[in-house]
């Protein structure tokens, strides 16, 4: 319902007494609003027996006037409000602005309070705060409180669209002490929140990074670790270093098993004495065979007619880390036993028994009990060897230990190249996100990689690999005459558009308004994904 600007008056008392609306607005020729009238406006004309006049005449005038009437040395103030560059210096605010005289009439609004509030600055300039109270445009007035006390308020506000703003609202006073302006400032506590949310993000990560920096002047050589389940496990593993205990570690390739042996002979008795390692799927069985046990000289022709002490013989006293021990040769595994039975073999050639004292720690990458039942492990040789089982779980279900790690790798590479290289947010977000099938082998040849290839010191999420972009994991992870559900489908197309977004706008607030959704649906969604 509306009513037109060359309308008399009393049709507009007839309209409010049909309807129950406290204001109407009032539109030109073309259609534009040019002002509201309120039930109040309508009492004091009626009051003052004007009831010929058009709603032209009648609905109030824009505050300028009023301004200027009330103080005529403000004009030097008006002025200044409605300069080019004092437009130009509060349209560049972030934050809204809004400016009533000293009689709370509306006289500027910036953009940034257009967008916050979903207001239009036509639907409020000239209008004084009551009426747009009265219009339910906000809830109350921090500028009307400002006038009533004399003294800078603040005050949260909610706006027609839902939101909760907070105003600070500080009043300016001319010489005689009177209010010339009340300046608003006004801030969404959405976006309070938010960025109270991110500000809290960027300190746990430099939390992370500065414990990561702490652990590892700690212990160069010693692996590094924060999460609980791997603090766990290396407890466990200080206690075990102290006997002599069969160690079976199992995990996949990569997530740090030789790392692990080592630190378990350094927390041994044993720690002064060597710490050799035999990867055994690396070698022919012959050659494992040679390398572990050792050959008098003449046992082999070629390259090894010489003779060699076997690598458990130099391991005398200290630690012998067989890792892989699940592609050892049957053969071998029976005179593997053997040595771990007696402490004693005969090197291949040779018909004296060598005596030794060694620790020997396995570890495999394959399901050994599996192995057992399929006849390519040997039973005895399991159970000896699984005294003390420890599973290492891969990277992708410690999550919080890749930023870390990630940030240790290339602090690492970084001084040793005289480089001063930093990650991102946006990369540490994806470095996060994947899934490392190489574990932290991967993810520190990886570190290595980008300290080199960087163009420049910060590194972007542009720099990463194809398969660290959501996208490729997607496409990667399924076969494409898979059958994915609705559901799944719905939530991949989600991800890669909230990412793309994000890429493009950098700000979740921005990539919420291009896709027309809530940030908070972005914030939610982000945090879902990010595990
Ligand atoms: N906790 C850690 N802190 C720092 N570096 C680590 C850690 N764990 C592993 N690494 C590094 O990651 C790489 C792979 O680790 P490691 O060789 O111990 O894994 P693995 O499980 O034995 O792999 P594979 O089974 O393939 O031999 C090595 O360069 C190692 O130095």
């Amino acid at each position: 319902m509306k009513l037109h600007i060359h309308d008399q008056v009393s049709r507009a008392i007839e309209l409010f007494s049909h309807s129950d609306m406290d204001i109407i607005e009032v539109v030109n020729d073309k259609g534009d609003i040019v002002g509201r009238l309120s039930t109040d406006d309508i009492r004091e004309i009626v009051e003052s027996r004007n009831l010929n006049q058009t709603l032209e005449q009648a609905i109030k005038k824009p505050s300028q006037e009023l301004t200027a009437s009330k103080h005529p040395h403000d004009y030097q103030y008006n002025e200044i409000i409605e300069s080019p560059i004092f437009n130009d210096i509060i349209h560049s605010l972030h934050d809204g602005v809004f400016i009533t005289n000293g009689e709370g009439v509306t006289v500027k609004v910036n953009q940034a309070y257009e967008r916050i509030t979903g207001l239009r600055a036509d639907q409020l300039i000239g209008y004084h705060m009551n009426d747009i109270i009265k219009a339910e445009y906000i809830s109350k007035s921090a500028s009307l409180q400002v006038i009533k006390e004399k003294r800078p308020v603040t005050l949260m506000q909610k706006i027609s669209n839902g939101r909760n703003i907070i105003v600070s609202g500080t009043p300016i006073f001319s010489k005689d002490q009177e209010i010339l302006y009340v300046i608003n400032s006004v801030r969404d506590i959405t976006e309070l929140l938010e960025l109270k949310h991110e500000i809290e993000d960027l300190q746990e990560l430099k939390n992370l990074r500065q414990s990561s920096k702490e652990a590892y002047s700690k212990s160069e050589t010693f692996p590094f670790y924060t999460s609980e389940k791997m603090k766990d496990i290396l407890h466990v593993l200080k206690r075990v270093a102290k006997t002599d205990a069969q160690i079976l570690l199992h995990g996949e390739t990569g997530v740090g098993k030789t790392m692990i042996a080592k630190y378990i002979h350094e927390e041994s008795p044993r720690s002064e004495q060597n710490f050799l390692e035999l990867n055994c799927g690396a070698l022919p069985s012959n050659l494992i065979e040679a390398e572990l046990f050792g050959y008098e000289p003449g046992a082999f022709t070629g390259a090894l007619t010489k003779g060699k002490k076997g690598l458990l013989e130099v391991a005398d006293h200290g630690t012998l880390f067989l890792d892989e021990i699940g592609d050892l040769p049957l053969e071998l595994q029976v005179k593997l036993l053997k040595v771990m039975e007696d402490q004693a073999f005969y090197p291949v050639g040779s018909s004296k028994l060598t005596h030794i004292n060694v620790r020997i720690i396995a570890a495999s990458h394959k399901n050994l009990k599996k192995l057992v039942e399929s006849g390519d492990f040997r039973e005895d040789l399991y159970y000896r060897i699984n005294v003390v089982p420890i599973h290492i779980p891969p990277l992708r279900h410690r999550k919080k230990e890749i930023i870390p790690m990630a940030q240790l790798f290339l602090e690492e590479y970084s001084s040793a190249y005289g480089l001063n290289r930093s990650l991102r947010l946006d990369a540490l977000d994806l470095l996060s996100d994947y899934d490392w099938p190489g574990n932290i082998r991967e993810l520190k040849n990886l570190m290595e990689r980008l300290v080199v290839i960087s163009p420049s010191d910060e590194i972007g999420r542009e720099q990463l690999p194809e398969e660290l972009l959501p996208s490729r994991k997607r496409t990667d992870s399924k076969d494409d005459d898979e059958i994915v559900t609705l559901k799944q489908a719905v939530e991949e197309l989600e991800r890669e558009l909230i990412t793309k977004a994000l890429r493009t706008y950098k700000t979740t607030r921005k990539a919420a308004e291009a896709l027309e959704v809530s940030q908070s649906t972005i914030v939610q969604k982000m945090k879902k994904w990010g595990g």
